[in-house]
């Protein structure tokens, strides 16, 4: 069993990115999706990237990119991860893994056929997130989904041989519980935030969850990331 990798999103300011950075997760995200709240400027992200400079993985999220915004984000930020959050289709996928050495992550939102939808993506992505289903929104909702799916989610991503992260209102009062469906790792925005900003105390207990879940997997070493 491994331990899980923990992805701090929606890092939307230099001092959210700074109580993220100082913290044992493995990567922090940025939303790229223009319109929506947790949207940074990919200048501003680079900048604080160039005074911060954190350890951990830097994580784009997008929704349906083109190539030209693609290019743009990926001027200012030095992503290692692009994270797919709309109905991209494989051959979309595809492109972008041509046009760029960035691995990419299809997040599947979860529903009756989401083994099969991530099925499709085979050996087309380097990783998955599973998150909830909301309407009207792609993402970073605070809701959590019936988490009793998710072993079969990470049975196909096994099989895949590619990571699978959960998303969707996971806290550190019910990351104890999440880590227990022993996901390969846990993607938090709404749920390390208060009033619209990362919170110290919230990242802090949050890490201490994962530790103390850690701990309780004996021989543990990191999931591939
Ligand atoms: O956070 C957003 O506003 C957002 C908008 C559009 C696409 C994705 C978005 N967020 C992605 C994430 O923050 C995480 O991958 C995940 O959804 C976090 O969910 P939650 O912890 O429930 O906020």
């Amino acid at each position: 069993m491994t331990e899980p990798l923990v992805k701090l999103c929606g890092n939307r300011s230099k001092q959210d990115l700074a109580y993220s950075a100082d913290s044992q997760a493995t990567h922090l995200g940025f939303i790229f999706v223009q319109g929506t709240k947790r949207y940074v400027r990919p200048e501003l992200v680079g900048r604080w990237l160039y005074e911060i400079k954190p350890h951990q993985k830097l994580v784009g999220v997008f929704v349906e990119p083109t190539l030209e915004e693609l290019e743009i984000v990926l001027h200012y930020v030095p992503l290692d991860i692009i994270q797919l959050h709309g109905n991209e289709t494989v051959s979309e996928v595809l492109q972008i893994k041509e046009h760029f050495a960035v691995p990419v992550y299809k997040v599947i939102h979860h529903a009756d056929f989401g083994v099969d939808y991530m099925h499709l993506f085979k050996g087309a992505v380097d990783g998955f997130v599973v998150d909830s289903k909301v309407k009207g929104a792609y993402g970073g909702t605070g809701v959590r989904f019936d988490w009793k799916a998710i072993p079969s989610y990470m049975k196909e991503a096994e099989h895949q041989g590619v990571p699978c992260l959960i998303a969707g209102g996971i806290t550190d009062e019910n990351a104890a519980e999440v880590l227990n469906y022993h996901p390969g790792g846990i993607d938090l925005s709404s749920g390390t935030e208060t009033d619209n900003k990362k919170d110290r105390n919230k990242i802090q207990a949050l890490m201490r969850e994962v530790e103390n879940y850690g701990t309780s997997i004996s021989g543990s070493t990191r999931a591939v990331r």
